[in-house]
């Protein structure tokens, strides 16, 4: 019986001691579900939230009397516009129209109430209007509720993934909901590992087997769709060494790129021989670069239409080999001086006009051959950029002008094409780089040389905003871009312009802008010297001349023909002198004529 007593007595105890224990547990599940909830509908209860606010300003002010009740007013008229303003800064066309319409009829709803009183017939209209406005806004962001079947039966499976915790994302339930449900864009696909970016978010999608990411791209203007979002905001990109079932995606709910990025100061690393040119959306740096450690030059090209801000690349690039000791720069304006005028007097030779860069190229040519000798001496390899010994980058603006016939003039720019052609080809090994500029990246705008198209690829490629569709465009590695370059907008949506907008052929398919230099010509300049085998070369004398080899439109063809054949005559004086065989190969080789050119130029010379 006293043991009875005991048990008893034991779990009365127990059942005391368990009952506030008990209560403290439903308190904390209560308020986890409360919390969650919150979480959960926070959205759909902003409305609320809002005519809550403007009832409860509209009241205080018409508690008050005098000009004391103008100050909630103000206050809340303050927080209206603030409200608006925070969302027109960041949120979606439709968005921005839905709080402007809001913010105005809270304002005016507060002066009602602060003139009417909160009590009467206004309040009650006050709530029935505001729940009236509330209506598109619940349409607008209706969301299924998600299962937390699994999550409430089984607590262990909810610490085990913490993520659940907070509810599904909602990305992740859009996904599955209009891209990756059965008849949609991508059946069967799933969004994962979703983690939020400075601008916006990022994920993984995986696809069903046999199927490959670049369908991902196809699907691009679906998912710009379905997270409401404007053109060039959704970047699909192959994860390296992954399956190709997967990608990552990087979805941008703001775009940074609208913020002009300065340059600040030089930052080539002879390391790795490269220097910050562009940044992409999601903030990387893209880095240009004029040789690898260990493997020779590289070239470069730069293309855009007028305007798309590509001089002003050049500028970046020349002002990083200006001020390194271990880059030689040499300048060839095809703008006839007027694209890069302020680089005149800062570098070693400047030529701005087809004669003078025909001069620098030749010039180019036997710089090489003497290194040739250098290399060999060294027992081969490649020449490795340094003070002693620095890269020689030819920069070439509004290349086109002088790669590509001119058909007007029937001026024939094969010359300028070999010794290009030759330069890249061959330039790598030497320490010899070109670097063009022209307004499409195409084979055609290099004179149709796939010599020169695939020597270029092969380095750092930019291409800016384009007008026209091209065929050819080098900015392409294989995979779909994610838009074309004619397709990249004129101006933001604030309506300014998109200069320096572009993608580089990198394995970032991303669209980037480049670092904006604004006074090249007040950056310091190193003095840079050639190697004693290239310093002991004759320099041409550049005279800004525009006659001889390029045909003006007022000269005949049979005067421009004359005018031609004197200047190759001169050349290839200068060739033989210089002692070069006065054998047509040769002779071709050492000033890029064309065998036609170096006939007749002989056969006037032996006349
Ligand atoms: N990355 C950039 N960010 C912001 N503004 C830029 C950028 N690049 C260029 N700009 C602006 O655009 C203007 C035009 O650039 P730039 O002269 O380089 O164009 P372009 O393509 O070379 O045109 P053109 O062939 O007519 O000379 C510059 O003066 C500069 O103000």
């Amino acid at each position: 019986m006293k043991q009875m007593t005991r048990v008893a007595a034991q779990d009365v105890e127990t059942s005391t001691a368990e009952g506030p224990k008990q209560s403290t547990e439903a308190a904390i599940e209560l308020g986890k579900e409360a919390l969650r909830l919150g979480k959960r509908w926070r959205r759909q209860a902003l409305p609320l939230a809002g005519i809550g606010a403007t009832h409860a300003i509209g009241a205080t002010a018409s508690a008050l009397s005098g000009p004391a009740a103008l100050v909630p007013v103000a206050a809340g008229w303050a927080a209206s516009a603030g409200a608006y303003g925070y969302v027109h800064q960041r949120a979606s066309r439709w968005n921005r129209v839905y709080a402007g319409t809001a913010a105005v009829s809270s304002a005016g709803w507060q002066a009602a109430l602060a003139l009417d009183g909160s009590a009467g017939i206004a309040a009650s209209l006050l709530w029935a209007s505001g729940a009236a406005l509330s209506i598109p806004w619940w349409v607008r962001h209706t969301e299924p509720e998600p299962d937390i079947t699994a999550e409430k039966t089984s607590p262990a499976a909810h610490m085990a993934l913490p993520a659940v915790t907070s509810g599904p994302d909602p990305r992740i339930e859009r996904w599955d909901t209009y891209i990756g449900a059965t008849g949609k864009a991508l059946p069967g696909s799933n969004l994962k590992q979703v983690s939020e970016l400075p601008f916006g978010w990022r994920g993984v999608v995986e696809l069903n087997i046999g199927e490959h990411w670049h369908s991902i791209m196809k699907a691009q203007q679906t998912i710009l769709s379905v997270y409401d979002l404007p053109d060039g905001r959704v970047f699909v990109e192959a994860i390296p060494g992954a399956s190709v079932r997967t990608a990552q995606i990087t979805v941008l709910t703001r775009d940074p790129l609208q913020a002009v990025v300065r340059w600040e100061k030089p930052q080539l690393d002879p390391a790795t021989g490269t220097f910050p040119l562009m940044t992409t959306a999601d903030g990387e740096m893209l880095h240009y670069r004029f040789w690898w450690p260990g493997g020779g030059a590289t070239h470069g090209l730069v293309s855009g239409v007028n305007g798309s801000g590509k001089t002003k690349v050049l500028d970046l690039i020349l002002t990083e080999a200006a001020a390194s000791d271990r880059v030689y720069p040499l300048i060839v304006d095809g703008g006839e001086g007027a694209s890069l005028p302020h680089w005149r007097d800062r570098v070693k030779l400047f030529a701005e006009t087809p004669q003078d860069a025909r001069k620098l190229l030749r010039y180019a040519l036997r710089l090489m051959d003497r290194r040739r000798k250098v290399v060999k001496r060294q027992g081969g390899g490649s020449v490795e950029p340094s003070p002693d010994m620095p890269l020689i980058a030819i920069v070439m603006d509004e290349a086109h002008k002088l790669l590509m016939n001119d058909e007007d003039t029937g001026t024939d720019n094969g010359d300028v094409r070999r010794m290009c052609e030759k330069l890249a080809q061959e330039g790598r090994k030497y320490g010899i780089a070109l670097v063009l500029a022209t307004q499409v990246p195409s084979a055609k705008q290099l004179g149709g040389s796939t010599v020169l198209r695939d020597q270029l690829k092969g380095g750092t490629v930019v291409g800016l905003r384009v007008t026209e569709r091209t065929s050819g465009n080098m900015i392409s590695s294989g995979a779909p871009m994610p838009e074309g370059l004619h397709e990249l907008p004129a101006v933001f949506p604030d309506g300014k312009p998109t200069r320096g907008l572009g993608y580089m052929l990198t394995e970032r398919m991303m669209r980037a802008r480049s670092l904006l230099i604004e006074n090249p010509e007040r950056q310091s300049i190193t003095a840079t010297r050639l190697d004693t085998d290239c310093a002991s070369e004759a320099v041409p004398t550049m005279t800004g001349d525009s006659e001889d080899l390029f045909v003006d439109e007022q000269v005949s063809p049979r005067e421009a023909e004359s005018s031609s054949d004197d200047a190759s005559e001169q050349l290839i004086e200068e060739a033989i002198e210089a002692g070069t065989h006065a054998d047509p190969l040769s002779l071709m080789q050492a000033t890029g004529l064309s065998l036609s050119q170096v006939r007749r130029a002989l056969a006037k010379h032996g006349k």
